[in-house]
């Protein structure tokens, strides 16, 4: 590693100091002071609602700070949009792209300067190549956007900050939405952007990933910043232990396992599951696959489907989204669907959820056909859902509590009023459990990403559902909570409920499941018992490997 010791000799080149934001009574950020070095990697952690954003946001001018400066090469900056961000020479990628899809390459970058009338196309053309030749990014200038990968959309945005010479980048959870692959392709790219001389700053949740990339760790806990180590040095329990508070040995006592993994806190808190483990079998009672995670309880006795897929074909615009769809999910069962992002997954559970119409075939949960049902009768028949879509989920100007009990309305409701001591004490409950870091009134537009999909899954598990339609269920979620969803899941499980478990993180899929799905294009191209689903075999059916 290098960089981090050398940080206080060497000049930052991004400075802030003592930025504080509030909301009302909270305060998000609290007299943080932060420094990146030419050349240097930080990584910034910390739980869901810790305040990462607030403070990457008050970077790239998109929250304005009550206090503090932020200053590029010593010189303090009055940064009130994300355009003066770029003049100052930081850039920024987040999980949401702001790309236009029927664009090429070059147009998207071009555009995000000085707008398309008064560039040299042929100038920018030549200027788009050579920026992802100096960080090893291959991709075709003249691709129209929407034809690239949720990693080529990525690589595209980091162009776009090189292409205006920022010096600074911002990663937000870069990782979160990409594959193995893409995440490899990523940090050669992050390795280059360090050699060069960039600072570089990356949110993550993912301690094994911050281990690999950065030089230096710090840690927010509740807007303030409680810790900056070097990463080369730091334990993975001392991370903990500033992220979560209290001190070392209870942390490491509250994740205490006997198996000495690569990291055994990940291993602990059931965080990630190295992919030479091996998988959960279908008929193991007892063994767990990752050690402390609470996979692998299942009992091997599987009841009748409560979701059955037949023949299920989606078309538009004359073209199959899904096509021919065969898929049953048994009472007690976890079915895993892999696939790369793109190939029918998302549909899919549009389908189910009931706000993507079927062309052809049928749907049932819990032995009733509800191929035609509206959104409210596929709920009374058992159905819970968690779609991607985290924000089109909730009604955002409503509160934590309103969003709570918006699925199970009659349940809160007496003589045709809502019991709001009844909802008020479910939200209460629901906020302990789930340990949502925000209060019952507040707006749900207010949390943060993490908060809100917590307050989804609080709405959809609270319900004991039939079967439940996952997507995605931890993204974005801090160590604690990846552990606490995971012991959900596999508590439905054992109650007897079903579980269609969409993910494309292949270790959860690995970890959780008893068999696996593999959708390409549109079809199931491979199903196997979990102990057979290997990186390997999935990564090969995955990239159409398998299909005829
Ligand atoms: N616009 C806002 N109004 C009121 N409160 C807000 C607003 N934006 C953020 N907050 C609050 O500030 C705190 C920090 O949120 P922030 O999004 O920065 O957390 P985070 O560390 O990025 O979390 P996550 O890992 O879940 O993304 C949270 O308590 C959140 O509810």
């Amino acid at each position: 590693m290098t960089g981090g010791a050398t940080d206080t000799v060497a000049r930052p080149l991004l400075e802030l100091t003592g930025i504080t934001k509030r909301y009302g009574d909270l305060l998000a950020n609290d007299d943080v002071s932060l420094r990146v070095a030419p050349g240097e990697v930080v990584a910034m952690l910390g739980e869901n609602g810790a305040g990462k954003s607030t403070l990457m946001k008050v970077v790239y001018g998109l929250v304005r700070p009550d206090a503090g400066t932020v200053a590029v090469d010593g010189r303090p900056l009055d940064i009130s949009s994300p355009k003066d961000a770029m003049a100052a020479g930081i850039g920024m990628v987040t999980q949401e792209f702001s790309l236009v899809e029927t664009m090429t390459v070059t147009d998207n970058v071009a555009l995000s300067g000085t707008g398309l009338g008064r560039v040299d196309r042929a100038e920018t053309r030549r200027r788009v190549v050579e920026a992802m030749e100096r960080v090893g990014v291959s991709l075709d200038p003249d691709r129209l956007v929407g034809s690239l990968s949720i990693g080529e959309r990525q690589r595209v945005e980091i162009v776009k900050a090189l292409f205006h010479d920022c010096r600074v980048v911002i990663l937000d959870e870069p990782t979160a939405v990409l594959t193995p692959q893409d995440v490899r392709a990523l940090f050669e790219t992050v390795r280059r952007l360090r050699t060069a001389g960039l600072g570089i700053l990356v949110v993550s949740h993912k301690l094994r990933e911050v281990a690999e990339i950065s030089d230096r760790v710090v840690v927010l806990r509740r807007g303030r910043l409680v810790g900056d180590r070097v990463t080369a040095t730091v334990r993975d329990e001392e991370l903990a232990a500033l992220m979560m508070g209290g001190s070392t040995d209870e942390v490491a006592a509250a994740t205490a396992t006997p198996a000495a993994e690569p990291s055994e806190l990940e291993a602990a808190v059931g965080m990630e599951v190295p992919t030479d483990q091996p998988a959960a079998s279908a008929t193991t009672t007892a063994a767990s696959p990752t050690p402390g995670t609470t996979t692998g309880t299942t009992t091997g006795t599987t009841g009748e489907p409560v979701l059955r897929l037949t023949g299920l074909t989606v078309s538009r615009g004359g073209r199959d989204l899904l096509s021919g769809i065969d898929l049953a999910v048994r009472a007690g069962e976890i079915v895993g669907l892999a696939g790369v992002s793109g190939n029918g997954q998302t549909e899919l559970v549009e389908v189910l959820s009931g706000t993507l119409p079927v062309t052809s075939g049928t749907l049932e949960v819990d032995g009733q056909d509800v191929t035609s049902a509206d959104v409210g009768r596929r709920l009374a028949a058992g159905l819970g859902r968690l779609t991607e879509d985290r924000r089109g989920s909730v009604v955002p100007q409503m509160s934590v509590e309103q969003n709570l009990v918006l699925e199970d309305l009659p349940a809160y409701t007496r003589r045709g009023l809502l019991d709001r001591k009844a909802v008020r004490a479910h939200a209460e409950a629901m906020i302990e459990r789930f340990d949502i870091r925000a209060r019952p009134a507040d707006a749900v537009a207010t949390l943060s990403g993490g908060n809100m999909q917590k307050v989804l899954l609080a709405r959809a598990l609270a319900r004991r559902p039939r079967v439940l339609v996952v997507a995605q269920p931890t993204r974005g979620l801090d160590i604690g909570a990846y552990r606490y969803v995971h012991q959900q899941l596999d508590e439905l499980r054992t109650e007897g409920a079903g579980v269609l478990l969409v993910s494309e993180d292949l270790d959860e899929l690995r970890a959780l499941s008893d068999r696996v799905v593999v959708l390409f294009r549109g079809e199931v191209v491979g199903e196997m018992p979990v102990a057979e689903a290997s990186p390997d075999r999935l990564g090969v059916l995955m990239a159409g490997g398998g299909s005829s």
